[in-house]
């Protein structure tokens, strides 16, 4: 199938088709997509050469950022029998003609047939492994473009595809091996809607895919083998028919909820949150919970500990008052554990008063670490938790938490389906789910699609993280209840301010969110990292992300702010 393209506008309209459509934030099941694009697509190649033109794009920008040019680089194309790898095909004749050798390599005997004839023409070699290469002559590819699955694909790859894939995934992970990998539309082999991972997968440096993201871009344990996702719009519908699977919160919608403090605010205004944190066995915790919801913007931080961490955390934050008194919301459990009897009382006590009674919202509450365990008790004892109520699990925790509640589950399953165990927990409590997965979820208690958000640098696994967090998290939900209580004194509609006019269960749900973003671009500050790829960072402790947390937030802000716009995050990662 010859083309008409010059070179040069075949380039131009690749790297135009390449630019990712931001806008487009929610991920839809395969089926959804398929049926939504279906009267468009039959008896037209011309999406499919769009979609390949985006892939060549995408390819070119990789083979420059690698090598500087595109000419003589070396492109393995690997070629399933459907229209994902007709896209490989396509756009492996695009580069082709911009002077890649490349190489096409089926996982089937029968590929798309006018996308391999093109490919041929093009200069595209075709070999079957395992002959030897006549391209490549053996030598390592700089660019793979994966095309064996997309949004067809079920189950495990097959055989012959998992062969190809093999040695690939043995050189090691992206940034650590000699060549980059793009993903047409989904790292082939994943679970399309559920991020799951049935079987191996080739990690990917760049993914490309089509009118809106796939589950598995957005969901643990796959999303992080897509690397940067490219979402092309063709001109295909997107399937807003159905219910999404997940969706990626708006930043501009969480920035809108931080709002800076007017001439009318004072402390109480700008909200207060009571921290039951730490214990005689880990004092410090209190600390780092108290230090994220200061530089998180609390109006005043309260701490309820033993006289230890209250100490601790009057020697090296005076602004905390050690006492709890009115709060907009509480943060129990940071640096506890089940086992410490009389501190458990203590966290007891604090969540009997915060969970609901009726059918009356509760005090606003973080529910960490020690607390979780706490729960199924208290849920048997009548007491029940309202989507104001977040509980903030990593997936050990989720574990025993969804097997305390009668639904047996282990870590390990936990990390396989952490969007179902996220999901169930919110459903079997009736609160709000942040499942700190990479990316991390959060999970409403009402269902709908769960939020899914970068968790940050992986240097923020470290001692004392999930503290800062818990911390973070309470002020910014103390924060949208001191708007609401403020809204709610008004005449509807007089007073306009962050999350006052959502749903309760809206509002919550991205606060939470608003914390973990903030939490994550603090790590990134604090790390080094935000200075762009290729910055892989350097260690950081608990505290640093604490202390970055106040940059990160107005870097966040400004995302409200358009006319407003202050340094890139980048720039602020070198002071
Ligand atoms: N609808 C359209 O016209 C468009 C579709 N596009 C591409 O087309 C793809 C969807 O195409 P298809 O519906 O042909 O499906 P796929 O190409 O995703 O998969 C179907 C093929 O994979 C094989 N397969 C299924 N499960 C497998 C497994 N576990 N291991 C190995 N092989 C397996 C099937 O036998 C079949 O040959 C999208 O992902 C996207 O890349 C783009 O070209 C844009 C336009
Ligand atoms: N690989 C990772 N990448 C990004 N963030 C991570 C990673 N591992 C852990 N985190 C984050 O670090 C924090 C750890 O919290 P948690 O497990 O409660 O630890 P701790 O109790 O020591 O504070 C969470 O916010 C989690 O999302
Ligand atoms: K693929």
């Amino acid at each position: 199938m010859p083309t008409a393209m010059s070179d040069a506008r075949v380039l131009e309209a690749a790297e135009c088709a390449a630019t990712p459509t931001l806008a487009r934030r929610a991920a839809y099941p395969a089926r959804a997509i398929a049926r939504a694009e279906a009267p468009l697509t039959a008896g037209t190649d011309q999406y499919m050469r769009r979609a390949a033109r985006a892939v060549a794009g995408a390819c070119l920008a990789e083979l420059r950022e690698l090598r500087g040019s595109v000419a003589g680089s070396r492109v393995l194309v690997l070629v399933g029998g459907g229209r994902n790898g007709g896209d490989a095909l396509l756009a492996g004749a695009l580069l082709a003609r911009r002077g890649a050798r490349v190489e096409a390599r089926p996982a089937t005997d029968h590929p798309h047939g006018a996308a391999l004839s093109e490919a041929r023409a093009a200069g595209v070699a075709v070999a079957d492994a395992p002959a030897p290469s006549p391209v490549l002559g053996g030598a390592a590819a700089d660019l793979i473009i994966d095309g064996l699955t997309g949004i067809g694909a079920s189950g495990p790859l097959r055989p012959r595809a998992a062969a190809l894939i093999a040695p690939l995934i043995a050189a090691g992970a992206p940034g650590e091996r000699a060549f980059r990998v793009l993903a047409v539309d989904v790292p082939s082999g994943v679970g399309v809607d559920d991020g799951s991972l049935p079987g191996p997968v080739l990690a990917a440096d760049r993914t490309v895919t089509f009118t809106c993201p796939r589950g598995a871009h957005l969901l643990p344990p796959a999303a992080p083998l897509s690397g940067r996702v490219d979402v092309v719009d063709l001109g295909l519908p997107v399937p807003t028919g159905s219910e999404p699977l997940a969706s990626v919160p708006d930043p501009a919608l969480l920035a809108a909820l931080l709002r800076a403090p007017g001439a009318t605010d004072h402390k109480y205004t700008r909200g207060v949150v009571g921290l039951h944190a730490g214990s005689e066995a880990y004092p410090g915790a209190a600390v780092l919970a108290v230090s994220g919801a200061i530089r998180a913007g609390v109006g005043m931080a309260r701490i309820q500990a033993p006289r230890r961490a209250v100490d601790l955390v009057l020697a090296s934050r005076p602004e905390a008052v050690p006492a709890i008194g009115r709060c907009q919301a509480i943060v129990v459990g940071p640096g506890t554990h089940r086992a410490d009897q009389p501190r458990a009382e203590e966290l007891r006590g604090a969540l009997r008063a915060a969970l609901r009674r009726g059918s009356g919202e509760g005090q606003w509450a973080v529910i960490d670490a020690g607390a979780l365990p706490l729960l199924p008790d208290l849920l048997g004892e009548g007491l029940i938790c309202g989507p104001e109520h977040v509980l903030t699990p990593h997936a050990g925790e989720a574990a025993a938490l969804l097997s305390g509640l009668g639904l047996p589950a282990t870590r390990e399953e936990v990390e396989a389906a952490p969007a179902s165990a996220a999901r169930g927990l919110a459903g079997a409590t009736g609160a709000t789910v942040i499942l700190k997965a990479v990316p991390a979820l959060i999970a409403r208690p009402g269902g709908g699609p769960v939020l899914s958000l970068d968790a940050g640098p992986g240097w923020l696994a470290t001692a004392g993280s999930g503290d800062v967090l818990a911390g973070a998290l309470g002020a910014v939900l103390a924060a949208v209840r001191a708007d609401r209580e403020r809204a709610e004194g008004h005449q509807r509609g007089e007073l306009s301010i962050g999350a006052a006019g959502l749903l309760l269960e809206d509002a919550v749900a991205l606060a939470a969110a608003a914390s973990v973003r903030l939490h994550a671009d603090a790590g990134r500050l604090a790390s080094g990292q935000a200075l762009g790829r290729g910055h892989e960072g350097r260690p950081i402790a608990a505290l640093d992300v604490a202390d970055h947390l106040s940059c990160a937030r107005q870097r966040l802000r400004a995302q409200a702010l358009p006319h407003d716009q202050p340094a890139s995050l980048a720039e602020t990662g070198r002071n």
